[in-house]
Protein backbone atom coordinates (compact mmCIF):
# COMPACT_ATOMS: atom_id res chain seq x y z
CA UNK A 1 0.00 0.00 0.00
CA UNK A 2 1.53 3.29 -0.96
CA UNK A 3 2.26 5.40 2.23
CA UNK A 4 0.08 7.96 2.73
CA UNK A 5 1.37 11.82 4.40
CA UNK A 6 -1.08 12.89 7.03
CA UNK A 7 -2.99 16.02 5.34
CA UNK A 8 -0.61 19.47 5.77
CA UNK A 9 -2.44 21.74 8.77
CA UNK A 10 -3.44 24.49 6.72
CA UNK A 11 -2.07 28.04 8.78
CA UNK A 12 -4.63 31.22 7.47
CA UNK A 13 -2.12 33.36 8.48
CA UNK A 14 0.46 31.52 6.70
CA UNK A 15 -1.64 31.60 2.91
CA UNK A 16 -0.34 33.73 0.36
CA UNK A 17 -2.11 36.62 -0.74
CA UNK A 18 -2.29 39.65 -3.45
CA UNK A 19 -2.03 43.33 -2.06
CA UNK A 20 -2.06 45.07 -5.10
CA UNK A 21 0.80 44.15 -7.06
CA UNK A 22 2.53 42.87 -4.06
CA UNK A 23 2.69 39.30 -4.45
CA UNK A 24 2.71 38.08 -0.45
CA UNK A 25 3.65 35.44 0.84
CA UNK A 26 2.07 35.37 4.27
CA UNK A 27 -0.76 37.65 5.77
CA UNK A 28 1.96 38.32 8.85
CA UNK A 29 2.18 42.62 8.92
CA UNK A 30 4.38 44.37 11.11
CA UNK A 31 2.41 46.97 12.21
CA UNK A 32 4.45 50.27 13.00
CA UNK A 33 6.50 50.90 16.19
CA UNK A 34 7.88 53.79 16.85
CA UNK A 35 10.90 52.86 18.71
CA UNK A 36 13.51 56.26 19.49
CA UNK A 37 16.58 55.24 18.27
CA UNK A 38 16.62 57.82 14.94
CA UNK A 39 19.28 59.98 16.60
CA UNK A 40 18.67 63.73 15.58
CA UNK A 41 15.76 62.63 13.28
CA UNK A 42 17.70 60.72 11.27
CA UNK A 43 17.69 56.81 11.03
CA UNK A 44 20.45 54.94 12.18
CA UNK A 45 22.41 51.50 10.89
CA UNK A 46 20.79 49.84 13.55
CA UNK A 47 17.47 50.08 11.93
CA UNK A 48 18.81 47.94 8.74
CA UNK A 49 19.86 45.13 11.57
CA UNK A 50 16.47 45.29 13.35
CA UNK A 51 13.87 46.05 10.10
CA UNK A 52 15.68 43.35 7.89
CA UNK A 53 15.67 40.88 10.99
CA UNK A 54 12.22 40.93 10.63
CA UNK A 55 11.66 40.91 7.18
CA UNK A 56 11.04 37.51 5.31
CA UNK A 57 10.14 36.88 1.32
CA UNK A 58 6.82 38.57 0.66
CA UNK A 59 6.36 39.49 3.94
CA UNK A 60 4.91 43.47 4.56
CA UNK A 61 6.88 45.76 6.63
CA UNK A 62 5.35 48.57 7.78
CA UNK A 63 8.26 51.15 9.33
CA UNK A 64 7.61 53.10 13.00
CA UNK A 65 6.10 56.83 12.11
CA UNK A 66 8.14 58.92 10.55
CA UNK A 67 7.86 62.95 10.47
CA UNK A 68 6.88 64.70 7.14
CA UNK A 69 8.36 67.84 8.99
CA UNK A 70 10.41 69.91 11.68
CA UNK A 71 7.22 70.44 13.36
CA UNK A 72 5.98 66.49 13.37
CA UNK A 73 8.22 65.56 16.00
CA UNK A 74 6.98 64.39 19.65
CA UNK A 75 8.85 62.03 20.86
CA UNK A 76 12.62 61.43 21.66
CA UNK A 77 14.92 60.70 18.40
CA UNK A 78 12.17 59.50 15.98
CA UNK A 79 13.29 59.51 12.44
CA UNK A 80 12.27 61.84 9.46
CA UNK A 81 11.93 61.86 6.10
CA UNK A 82 11.88 65.48 5.05
CA UNK A 83 15.49 66.39 4.55
CA UNK A 84 17.55 64.52 1.68
CA UNK A 85 19.93 63.65 4.86
CA UNK A 86 17.40 61.65 6.13
CA UNK A 87 16.54 60.11 2.81
CA UNK A 88 19.96 58.83 2.20
CA UNK A 89 19.72 57.04 5.67
CA UNK A 90 16.36 55.58 4.75
CA UNK A 91 18.33 53.97 1.53
CA UNK A 92 20.39 51.29 2.87
CA UNK A 93 17.58 50.37 5.66
CA UNK A 94 14.81 50.00 3.24
CA UNK A 95 17.46 47.81 0.37
CA UNK A 96 18.32 46.13 3.50
CA UNK A 97 14.51 44.73 3.91
CA UNK A 98 14.40 44.17 0.00
CA UNK A 99 17.33 41.99 -0.04
CA UNK A 100 15.35 39.76 2.14
CA UNK A 101 12.16 39.62 -0.44
CA UNK A 102 10.39 42.18 2.33
CA UNK A 103 8.22 44.97 0.84
CA UNK A 104 8.01 47.83 3.50
CA UNK A 105 5.74 50.74 4.05
CA UNK A 106 6.82 53.81 5.33
CA UNK A 107 4.43 55.49 8.19
CA UNK A 108 4.27 59.22 7.59
CA UNK A 109 3.26 61.31 10.63
CA UNK A 110 2.74 64.76 12.23
CA UNK A 111 2.12 64.40 16.00
CA UNK A 112 0.18 67.72 16.31
CA UNK A 113 -0.21 68.67 19.89
CA UNK A 114 1.21 65.63 20.81
CA UNK A 115 4.34 66.90 21.33
CA UNK A 116 6.21 69.98 23.44
CA UNK A 117 7.48 73.16 22.60
CA UNK A 118 10.87 71.67 23.37
CA UNK A 119 10.59 69.53 20.37
CA UNK A 120 10.11 72.05 18.23
CA UNK A 121 12.24 73.52 15.57
CA UNK A 122 11.36 77.10 16.80
CA UNK A 123 10.56 76.51 20.75
CA UNK A 124 7.15 77.81 19.75
CA UNK A 125 3.66 75.78 20.61
CA UNK A 126 3.18 72.42 18.64
CA UNK A 127 0.53 73.12 16.16
CA UNK A 128 -3.04 70.84 16.26
CA UNK A 129 -6.52 71.63 15.45
CA UNK A 130 -7.49 73.24 18.48
CA UNK A 131 -5.65 75.60 20.92
CA UNK A 132 -6.72 72.51 23.60
CA UNK A 133 -4.10 70.82 25.23
CA UNK A 134 -4.29 66.84 25.75
CA UNK A 135 -6.51 66.22 29.09
CA UNK A 136 -5.58 63.94 31.35
CA UNK A 137 -8.92 62.92 32.24
CA UNK A 138 -10.11 61.97 28.47
CA UNK A 139 -7.57 59.14 27.38
CA UNK A 140 -4.87 61.16 27.45
CA UNK A 141 -1.62 60.79 30.05
CA UNK A 142 -0.72 64.26 31.09
CA UNK A 143 3.37 63.78 30.17
CA UNK A 144 5.86 61.37 28.12
CA UNK A 145 6.40 58.36 28.73
CA UNK A 146 10.41 58.46 28.77
CA UNK A 147 10.83 62.02 29.37
CA UNK A 148 8.43 62.74 31.82
CA UNK A 149 7.57 66.53 29.71
CA UNK A 150 4.18 67.31 29.64
CA UNK A 151 2.25 67.94 26.24
CA UNK A 152 2.08 71.64 25.94
CA UNK A 153 -1.06 73.95 25.14
CA UNK A 154 -0.69 73.97 21.13
CA UNK A 155 -1.54 76.68 18.48
CA UNK A 156 -4.73 76.41 15.97
CA UNK A 157 -3.86 76.28 12.77
CA UNK A 158 -4.76 79.19 10.65
CA UNK A 159 -6.94 77.94 7.93
CA UNK A 160 -4.55 79.39 5.11
CA UNK A 161 -1.58 77.40 6.70
CA UNK A 162 -3.15 74.02 6.31
CA UNK A 163 -2.50 73.53 2.37
CA UNK A 164 1.21 73.83 3.47
CA UNK A 165 1.02 71.03 5.83
CA UNK A 166 -0.62 68.76 2.99
CA UNK A 167 2.26 69.79 0.93
CA UNK A 168 4.64 68.38 3.72
CA UNK A 169 2.93 64.96 3.95
CA UNK A 170 2.95 65.61 -0.38
CA UNK A 171 6.84 65.43 -0.40
CA UNK A 172 7.49 63.18 2.60
CA UNK A 173 5.55 60.61 0.46
CA UNK A 174 7.41 61.63 -2.55
CA UNK A 175 10.95 61.64 -0.77
CA UNK A 176 10.08 57.80 1.22
CA UNK A 177 9.71 56.53 -2.72
CA UNK A 178 12.99 58.26 -3.39
CA UNK A 179 14.22 56.13 -0.61
CA UNK A 180 12.87 52.77 -2.02
CA UNK A 181 10.13 52.21 -0.03
CA UNK A 182 7.36 50.12 -1.95
CA UNK A 183 4.21 52.75 -0.82
CA UNK A 184 3.66 54.81 1.85
CA UNK A 185 1.07 54.68 5.17
CA UNK A 186 -0.21 57.87 6.02
CA UNK A 187 -0.89 58.18 10.00
CA UNK A 188 -4.47 59.00 10.55
CA UNK A 189 -4.72 57.08 13.97
CA UNK A 190 -4.27 57.36 17.46
CA UNK A 191 -5.17 61.15 17.71
CA UNK A 192 -1.64 62.43 15.84
CA UNK A 193 -2.53 65.31 13.71
CA UNK A 194 -4.71 64.05 11.34
CA UNK A 195 -6.97 62.62 13.94
CA UNK A 196 -7.29 66.09 15.77
CA UNK A 197 -9.05 67.37 12.76
CA UNK A 198 -10.60 64.48 12.23
CA UNK A 199 -12.64 63.31 15.63
CA UNK A 200 -15.31 65.91 17.42
CA UNK A 201 -13.88 66.06 20.78
CA UNK A 202 -10.27 67.62 19.41
CA UNK A 203 -11.57 69.86 16.69
CA UNK A 204 -13.55 73.07 17.91
CA UNK A 205 -12.49 75.22 14.71
CA UNK A 206 -15.36 77.42 13.02
CA UNK A 207 -13.76 77.20 9.44
CA UNK A 208 -14.18 74.75 6.69
CA UNK A 209 -12.07 72.42 8.69
CA UNK A 210 -14.30 72.25 11.88
CA UNK A 211 -18.27 71.20 12.47
CA UNK A 212 -19.81 68.67 10.30
CA UNK A 213 -18.00 65.26 9.37
CA UNK A 214 -17.46 66.24 6.01
CA UNK A 215 -15.71 69.56 7.12
CA UNK A 216 -13.42 67.31 10.06
CA UNK A 217 -12.20 64.71 7.54
CA UNK A 218 -11.31 67.46 4.77
CA UNK A 219 -7.55 67.94 5.73
CA UNK A 220 -7.32 64.35 5.78
CA UNK A 221 -8.84 64.09 2.56
CA UNK A 222 -6.94 66.81 1.06
CA UNK A 223 -3.69 64.70 2.50
CA UNK A 224 -4.83 61.54 1.09
CA UNK A 225 -5.41 63.00 -2.49
CA UNK A 226 -2.10 65.30 -2.29
CA UNK A 227 -0.40 62.00 -2.08
CA UNK A 228 -1.93 59.79 -4.80
CA UNK A 229 -1.57 62.13 -7.19
CA UNK A 230 2.14 62.61 -6.11
CA UNK A 231 2.81 58.91 -5.84
CA UNK A 232 -0.36 56.58 -7.49
CA UNK A 233 -3.33 54.94 -5.26
CA UNK A 234 -1.69 51.96 -5.62
CA UNK A 235 1.58 52.59 -3.38
CA UNK A 236 -0.96 54.58 -0.55
CA UNK A 237 -2.24 53.41 2.48
CA UNK A 238 -3.35 54.75 5.45
CA UNK A 239 -3.96 53.57 9.68
CA UNK A 240 -7.38 54.65 10.80
CA UNK A 241 -8.41 54.15 14.44
CA UNK A 242 -11.86 55.57 14.81
CA UNK A 243 -12.39 53.62 17.62
CA UNK A 244 -9.70 54.48 19.73
CA UNK A 245 -9.34 57.00 22.66
CA UNK A 246 -5.34 57.56 22.82
CA UNK A 247 -4.35 61.16 23.34
CA UNK A 248 -7.52 62.45 24.46
CA UNK A 249 -9.36 61.68 21.07
CA UNK A 250 -12.33 60.91 20.99
CA UNK A 251 -15.24 60.53 18.15
CA UNK A 252 -19.17 60.65 19.39
CA UNK A 253 -19.72 58.42 16.17
CA UNK A 254 -16.72 56.65 15.22
CA UNK A 255 -18.62 54.12 12.93
CA UNK A 256 -19.75 57.76 11.15
CA UNK A 257 -16.39 58.71 10.93
CA UNK A 258 -15.08 55.14 9.62
CA UNK A 259 -17.93 54.83 7.60
CA UNK A 260 -17.36 58.26 5.93
CA UNK A 261 -13.33 57.92 5.18
CA UNK A 262 -13.73 54.30 3.38
CA UNK A 263 -16.15 56.04 1.02
CA UNK A 264 -13.29 58.95 0.85
CA UNK A 265 -10.64 56.11 0.16
CA UNK A 266 -13.18 54.24 -2.71
CA UNK A 267 -13.16 57.22 -4.53
CA UNK A 268 -9.43 56.16 -5.96
CA UNK A 269 -9.30 53.48 -7.49
CA UNK A 270 -6.70 50.76 -6.50
CA UNK A 271 -5.95 52.33 -2.90
CA UNK A 272 -3.99 50.05 -1.94
CA UNK A 273 -4.85 49.38 1.74
CA UNK A 274 -6.88 50.59 4.64
CA UNK A 275 -5.35 49.45 8.10
CA UNK A 276 -7.77 49.80 11.08
CA UNK A 277 -7.20 49.54 14.69
CA UNK A 278 -9.34 47.59 16.93
CA UNK A 279 -11.05 49.41 19.79
CA UNK A 280 -9.76 48.57 23.23
CA UNK A 281 -9.71 45.27 24.23
CA UNK A 282 -12.94 44.24 26.14
CA UNK A 283 -12.97 42.13 29.72
CA UNK A 284 -15.15 39.11 29.24
CA UNK A 285 -15.31 36.72 31.74
CA UNK A 286 -12.21 37.68 33.14
CA UNK A 287 -10.34 37.29 29.84
CA UNK A 288 -9.29 40.04 27.85
CA UNK A 289 -11.39 39.46 24.07
CA UNK A 290 -11.00 42.08 21.26
CA UNK A 291 -14.20 43.71 20.41
CA UNK A 292 -14.21 42.80 16.61
CA UNK A 293 -15.99 46.01 15.62
CA UNK A 294 -13.76 46.59 12.14
CA UNK A 295 -16.30 43.66 9.87
CA UNK A 296 -18.53 46.76 8.28
CA UNK A 297 -15.33 48.50 6.88
CA UNK A 298 -13.56 45.38 5.92
CA UNK A 299 -16.95 45.28 3.79
CA UNK A 300 -17.20 48.50 2.69
CA UNK A 301 -13.70 49.15 1.57
CA UNK A 302 -12.47 48.22 -2.08
CA UNK A 303 -8.26 47.37 -1.15
CA UNK A 304 -6.90 45.64 1.13
CA UNK A 305 -7.62 45.41 4.72
CA UNK A 306 -5.70 44.98 7.70
CA UNK A 307 -6.72 44.40 11.56
CA UNK A 308 -4.57 45.60 14.43
CA UNK A 309 -4.93 45.38 18.29
CA UNK A 310 -4.35 42.61 20.63
CA UNK A 311 -4.14 39.77 18.05
CA UNK A 312 -2.43 36.35 18.94
CA UNK A 313 -1.75 33.37 16.51
CA UNK A 314 -5.17 32.25 17.12
CA UNK A 315 -7.47 35.34 17.00
CA UNK A 316 -5.14 36.23 13.84
CA UNK A 317 -6.10 32.35 12.24
CA UNK A 318 -9.62 32.99 13.28
CA UNK A 319 -10.14 36.51 11.50
CA UNK A 320 -8.06 35.35 8.47
CA UNK A 321 -10.42 32.27 7.98
CA UNK A 322 -13.32 33.67 8.19
CA UNK A 323 -12.94 36.83 5.84
CA UNK A 324 -12.63 39.42 8.58
CA UNK A 325 -9.71 40.92 7.22
CA UNK A 326 -7.06 39.99 4.47
CA UNK A 327 -3.80 40.66 6.77
CA UNK A 328 -2.95 41.32 10.88
CA UNK A 329 -0.51 43.30 11.86
CA UNK A 330 1.25 42.48 15.13
CA UNK A 331 2.78 45.13 17.15
CA UNK A 332 4.27 43.75 20.91
CA UNK A 333 4.65 40.33 19.55
CA UNK A 334 6.46 41.51 16.43
CA UNK A 335 8.70 43.74 18.61
CA UNK A 336 9.49 40.96 20.42
CA UNK A 337 10.14 37.97 18.08
CA UNK A 338 12.03 38.95 14.50
CA UNK A 339 10.61 35.51 13.34
CA UNK A 340 7.41 36.25 13.95
CA UNK A 341 5.90 34.50 10.82
CA UNK A 342 8.16 31.07 11.39
CA UNK A 343 7.02 31.16 14.87
CA UNK A 344 3.34 31.04 13.58
CA UNK A 345 4.00 28.47 11.18
CA UNK A 346 5.09 26.48 13.55
CA UNK A 347 3.14 27.00 16.48
CA UNK A 348 6.60 27.83 18.41
CA UNK A 349 6.34 29.46 21.57
CA UNK A 350 7.41 33.13 21.81
CA UNK A 351 9.72 35.74 23.40
CA UNK A 352 7.68 38.08 26.08
CA UNK A 353 8.52 41.99 25.13
CA UNK A 354 9.82 44.13 27.84
CA UNK A 355 7.80 47.04 27.96
CA UNK A 356 10.97 49.36 29.73
CA UNK A 357 12.96 49.16 26.98
CA UNK A 358 10.17 49.81 23.81
CA UNK A 359 10.80 53.51 23.98
CA UNK A 360 14.46 53.68 25.37
CA UNK A 361 17.32 54.40 23.01
CA UNK A 362 19.75 51.67 23.21
CA UNK A 363 20.83 50.74 19.67
CA UNK A 364 20.53 47.02 20.54
CA UNK A 365 19.25 46.20 24.02
CA UNK A 366 15.78 45.76 23.75
CA UNK A 367 15.69 46.18 19.73
CA UNK A 368 17.96 43.78 18.04
CA UNK A 369 18.59 41.57 21.05
CA UNK A 370 15.70 39.51 20.63
CA UNK A 371 16.04 35.95 20.24
CA UNK A 372 15.53 34.28 17.09
CA UNK A 373 13.96 30.25 17.34
CA UNK A 374 17.20 28.63 16.32
CA UNK A 375 18.78 30.49 18.53
CA UNK A 376 16.67 29.22 21.16
CA UNK A 377 16.84 25.55 20.27
CA UNK A 378 20.68 25.88 20.11
CA UNK A 379 20.81 27.68 23.09
CA UNK A 380 18.81 24.93 25.22
CA UNK A 381 21.24 22.29 23.04
CA UNK A 382 23.89 23.69 24.69
CA UNK A 383 22.24 23.66 28.25
CA UNK A 384 21.09 20.48 28.15
C1 LIG B 1 6.40 50.52 21.30
C2 LIG B 1 5.21 50.86 20.47
C3 LIG B 1 5.32 51.82 19.49
C4 LIG B 1 4.24 52.11 18.65
N1 LIG B 1 4.39 53.02 17.64
C5 LIG B 1 3.40 53.20 16.75
C6 LIG B 1 3.61 54.01 15.60
O1 LIG B 1 4.70 54.54 15.36
N2 LIG B 1 2.58 54.17 14.75
C7 LIG B 1 1.34 53.58 14.95
O2 LIG B 1 0.42 53.75 14.15
N3 LIG B 1 1.14 52.78 16.02
C8 LIG B 1 2.14 52.56 16.89
N4 LIG B 1 1.96 51.68 17.93
C9 LIG B 1 0.73 50.87 17.98
C10 LIG B 1 0.98 49.51 17.30
O3 LIG B 1 1.21 49.66 15.91
C11 LIG B 1 -0.20 48.54 17.47
O4 LIG B 1 -1.36 49.07 16.88
C12 LIG B 1 -0.46 48.28 18.96
O5 LIG B 1 0.72 47.87 19.60
C13 LIG B 1 -1.51 47.20 19.16
O6 LIG B 1 -1.13 46.02 18.49
P1 LIG B 1 -0.49 44.76 19.31
O7 LIG B 1 -1.53 44.33 20.30
O8 LIG B 1 -0.25 43.73 18.23
O9 LIG B 1 0.75 45.23 19.96
C14 LIG B 1 3.01 51.43 18.82
C15 LIG B 1 2.89 50.47 19.85
C16 LIG B 1 3.98 50.17 20.65
C17 LIG B 1 3.83 49.11 21.69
Amino acid sequence: MAHQEAPKEVIPLMTPYKMGQFELSHRVVLAPLTRCRSYGNVPQPHAAVYYSQRATKGGLLIAEATGVSATAQGYPQTPGIWTQEQVEAWKPIVDAVHRKGGIFFCQIWHVGRVSNNGFQPDGQAPISSTDKQISPDRGGPRRFPQSGMVYSKPRRLRTEEIAGIVDDFRRAARNAIEAGFDGVEIHGAHGYLLEQFMKDSSNDRTDEYGGSLENRCRFAVEVIDAIVCEVGAHRVGIRLSPFVDFMDCVDSDPVALGNYMIQQLNKHEGFIYCHMVEPRMAIVDGRRQIPHRLLPFRKAFNGTFIAAGGYDREEGNKVVAEGYTDLVAYGRLFLANPDLPRRFELGAPLNKYDRSTFYTQDPIVGYTDYPFLEEDINKSAIEA
